[in-house]
């Protein structure tokens, strides 16, 4: 069952083609990482998904049912979290959830509980401290606190972690992380680690589409290469060594290599057994007398399926 799908969605600004026929589908109960670098137009399809945007094209279905240009039906089932959230400084993080949830109509007697529970989630407490007061990670965790207001069964966070410092960043995933099972959740960035701390589906958004989307763990297996990286300490004459990886190649243990001369720097793929490369590779370091200052197994991680599927 997905919650949300996109169909052929287009959008143009101007001359500009941000979106072209893109699909998104996505899953119930997921944690969806839905990537792009900047400008690939992630806040776009965002704001399309919540209606907050025209498209030109396409369908966009939440529970099965279309979002519409400005109308808010389908918003009633979703939770929205801006990239840059705007608050009334001068309210406590208590007034400012209770005025939120007034104005989305809840009642006073199910905000006494909500609004104190919903802190607790999020980690903020109840005391007298102004949202001007606020770090930028407890703002961002205020700014959940509202998108989880109602319960949403989909909640959207556009980039939440591209502006919080490491400590922050990990605070806030965590939360995202202990939502699983109570929400689906489509969240935007361009910060790798964080989706493959939190996500168990992504999508890539490149060039207005989504080149690759699926589980990560499938993704992992069916992109990613398995590499070796061996790094020498400066420049030498490696001439020999590269002549070994050549003849690694032939014999079909290794696919492939890349250098860079900057960093004396080899990148190896392979594949079948690390192990079984790693002694071939220890043996010809021995044969050509060069030593490398690093030599390590780099296992298939996001990152280079992005590298792999957007910058080749
Ligand atoms: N209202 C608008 N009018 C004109 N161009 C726009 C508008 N909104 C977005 N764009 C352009 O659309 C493209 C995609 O923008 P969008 O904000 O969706 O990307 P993004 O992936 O969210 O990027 P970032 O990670 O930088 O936030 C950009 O080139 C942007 O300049």
């Amino acid at each position: 069952m997905n919650i949300l799908e996109l169909r052929q969605v287009s959008k143009a600004f101007g001359p500009k083609q941000v979106l072209d026929e893109l699909n998104l589908v996505v899953p119930t109960g997921s944690i969806f990482g839905f990537v792009g670098e900047n400008g690939a137009g992630k806040t776009t399809t965002m704001k399309l998904i919540l209606g907050l945007e025209q498209k030109d094209q396409g369908e966009i279905l939440i529970k099965g049912k279309p979002v519409a240009f400005g109308d808010n039906q389908t918003n009633q089932v979703t939770g929205y979290l801006p990239d840059v959230p705007e608050f009334y400084n001068y309210m406590t993080g208590k007034e400012y959830l209770t005025f939120c949830g007034e104005i989305t109509g809840l009642s006073r007697t199910i905000l006494r509980q909500k609004v104190p529970e919903t802190l607790k989630l999020v980690g903020l407490s109840l005391d007298k401290k102004r949202i001007k007061s606020y770090s930028r990670g407890m703002k961002q965790r205020l700014g959940i606190a509202q998108a989880l207001l109602n319960d949403p069964e989909l909640l959207i966070c556009d980039e939440p972690t591209s502006a919080l410092d490491p400590s922050g960043r990990n605070e806030f995933l965590e939360i995202l992380a202990g939502l699983k099972g109570r929400t689906t959740i489509l969240f935007s960035t361009h910060i790798l680690s964080d989706v493959e701390r939190i996500c168990d589906y992504v999508g890539i958004l490149d060039q207005g589409n989504l080149t690759i989307s699926g589980p990560l763990d499938e993704l992992k297996r069916q992109y990613a290469k398995d590499q070796i990286e061996i790094q020498f300490s400066e420049k030498q004459n490696l001439r020999a060594f590269f002549k070994e990886l050549d003849q690694l190649k032939e014999r079909e243990q290794l696919s492939d290599y890349s250098y860079d001369p900057d960093k004396f720097l080899f990148k190896v793929n392979y594949v079948g057994s690390y192990e079984k490369l790693a002694e071939e590779i220890f043996r010809s370091f021995e044969a050509t007398q060069l030593f490398p200052r690093v030599i390590k197994k780099i296992d298939p991680s996001l990152e280079s399926i992005f590298l792999e599927v957007v910058q080749s």
